[in-house]
């Protein structure tokens, strides 16, 4: 078990990514800030006492153990990338710690000088000052939280904050030390000793290090030169402080700033052109929607600086949900779509934009990020519905004869965010892998083929009102008419046939009247009739 426990340990090593590391780093950092806080404190103000000295030296030491655990256990088993190949042989990982500046920190931290608390007594407790040079490791924890942490604002206002408190802290043992050696309370510069030392001397120095004024008048050359002191250390502090909030904000608003002015400049100009008010309210529209989706305008300048292959692997990253809905990409090569997911720029329509017209010459194809779009047939139909993930105008890029115009209306239906692909793109990718472009086709194929069929039947069903009556008759038909008299039966058997006939309502007869019949009002006995079948008749017939 021992054996199996030993080897164990000699083998392990840490990632310096990971959650076990950064568990460990956690408690390293707490004993550094125990340190660093605590030891000025305990060698200036009296609270480290007879009663409570154990307690005070059992925290010490913890915190030593861990330092102690760091140096020799943990740091010395971290891997590192050694020409991008992660380093895991224990030796090797040893002998990079040791040849660290930072190990020759840590060993200087552990320093034993307590062992001089024979001579001192255990109060002087500025003999642990070495262990505030193990400070390096608690910065490397925040660094870490850093790139952990979504805002990269929070770490760095609270870095800037901790620091300043810190030299607030260092100067308020620095004044109660001061205090203690002149006499506390022995003129009215020094603390009088009233109420809780450490809070008291904490409010002087924030109040001399922000010049809030109101300080204690310096009486003696000494008690100049600390308030000097403690006023250039509060100006430096502050203009350290001012500056990283104000690089901090500006950073953080810059891009905001960018697009507020980009849209005052855009409404500004169509409104000095007098272009319809419900054009600039749409404009207003995009870029208020743009902004709240994407928190840019252009969200390719943002990668710019990086390399080709970096930006890739990010764009896929970014949109693998929606190219994992994409049938074309689901279907084709990784190559290629690395290839085009790069080319794709993403755009935003508003609600009842029109994306494509038919008849326009394709330039672009589209895929459909969120939102939905509908395309619409000659006789103004939905034709389809589509939505997340879904490839339109494709049909007029790919070359068919005779098709390189849009096939339909397509409009957005809501907002719609839209990745766009050029045609040179989409070419160029596509002269590389004939299988997509296969894919490609075979789709446009039969969409245009379920187009024709459904204008097809729409246009069996076209409505037609006030059909003008076939002039032509039948001649045989127009001979017999005029020669048999008007009130004859032969005459109502030829107009109305035998249905007709039996029924003698008139406004029953109209309804039953045959299309292919003669004009009534050539006939003269039925004018009314006449009239009623030119307005109220609808003929269902199909074109073409
Ligand atoms: N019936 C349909 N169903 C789905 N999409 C269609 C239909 N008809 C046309 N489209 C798409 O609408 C697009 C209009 O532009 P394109 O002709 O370039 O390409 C067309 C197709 O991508």
């Amino acid at each position: 078990m021992l054996t199996f426990l030993r080897k164990y340990l000699n083998n392990f090593t840490l990632d310096p990514n990971g959650k076990f590391y950064l568990g460990w780093m956690f408690f390293v950092a707490v004993a550094v800030l125990y340190n660093v806080w605590v030891i000025p404190l305990r060698s200036t103000f009296p609270y480290q006492t007879e009663e409570n000295r154990l307690v005070w030296m059992l925290f010490d030491y913890i915190s030593d153990f861990v330092y102690l655990l760091d140096m020799l256990v943990i740091q010395p088993k971290v891997k590192y990338l050694d020409y991008g190949f992660w380093v895991t042989d224990v030796t090797l990982l040893r002998q990079n710690y040791w040849k660290k500046r930072e190990f020759k920190l840590d060993l200087l931290s552990l320093v034993p000088l307590d062992v001089f608390y024979i001579l001192t007594g255990p109060d002087f407790v500025v003999l642990r000052l070495p262990r505030f040079l193990k400070v390096h490791s608690f910065w490397k924890f925040v660094s870490f939280i850093d790139k952990l942490l979504k805002n990269p604002y929070v770490v760095r206002i609270s870095r800037t904050l901790m620091n300043m408190m810190y030299l607030i802290h260092l100067n308020a043992c620095a004044y109660y030390a001061f205090s203690s050696w002149g006499g506390i309370g022995s003129n009215n510069f020094f603390f009088n000793g009233q109420g809780n030392a450490y809070i008291k001397c904490f409010y002087f120095a924030t109040k001399t290090a922000t010049s809030i004024g109101k300080n204690p008048k310096p009486t003696q050359e000494i008690e100049y030169m600390f308030m000097t002191v403690s006023w250039l250390m509060g100006v430096f502090v502050f203009a350290v402080l001012i500056g990283q909030i104000r690089d901090i904000i500006s950073t953080a608003n810059r891009s905001r700033t960018e697009y507020k002015k980009l849209m005052n400049e855009t409404l500004e100009y169509m409104r000095r052109l007098n272009l319809p008010v419900e054009m600039q309210r749409r404009a207003q529209l995009w870029f208020t929607y743009t902004w709240k989706t994407q928190r840019t305008l252009d969200e390719s300048r943002i990668m710019d600086c990086l390399p080709h292959k970096m930006k890739t692997d990010i764009a896929i990253n970014v949109h693998i949900h929606t190219l994992n809905k994409v049938k074309l990409f689901a279907d084709c090569d990784e190559a290629l779509r690395r290839e085009l997911v790069l080319q794709l720029k993403s755009v935003i329509y508003l609600p009842g934009d029109m994306i494509c017209k038919k008849g326009d010459v394709g330039k672009e194809m589209y895929i459909i990020q969120s939102g939905k779009v509908q395309v619409i047939g000659s006789n103004n139909e939905v034709l389809a519905t589509l939505s997340e993930g879904s490839v339109f105008g494709e049909i007029s890029l790919l070359g068919i004869p005779g098709k390189n115009r849009r096939t339909a209306d397509v409009r957005s239906q809501g907002h719609s965010n839209l990745f766009v692909l050029s045609k040179a793109d989409l070419n160029a990718a596509l002269a590389q892998y004939p299988e997509a472009q296969e894919l490609l086709n075979k789709k446009a194929k039969l969409l245009m083929k379920k187009n024709a069929a459904l204008e097809r039947k729409q246009n069996a069903m076209i409505v037609i009102d006030n059909p003008i009556p076939p002039t032509k008759q039948a001649k045989l038909v127009d001979t017999v008419l005029q020669v048999v008299p008007a009130d004859s039966k032969t005459n109502r058997l030829l107009r109305f046939g035998s249905r007709a006939y039996s029924k003698s309502k008139p406004e029953n007869e109209r309804f039953k009247f045959r299309n292919s019949l003669p004009h009534i009002a050539s006939v003269g006995n039925f004018g009314d009739l006449d009239k009623s079948f030119e307005t109220n008749v609808t003929v269902h017939r199909p074109l073409g």
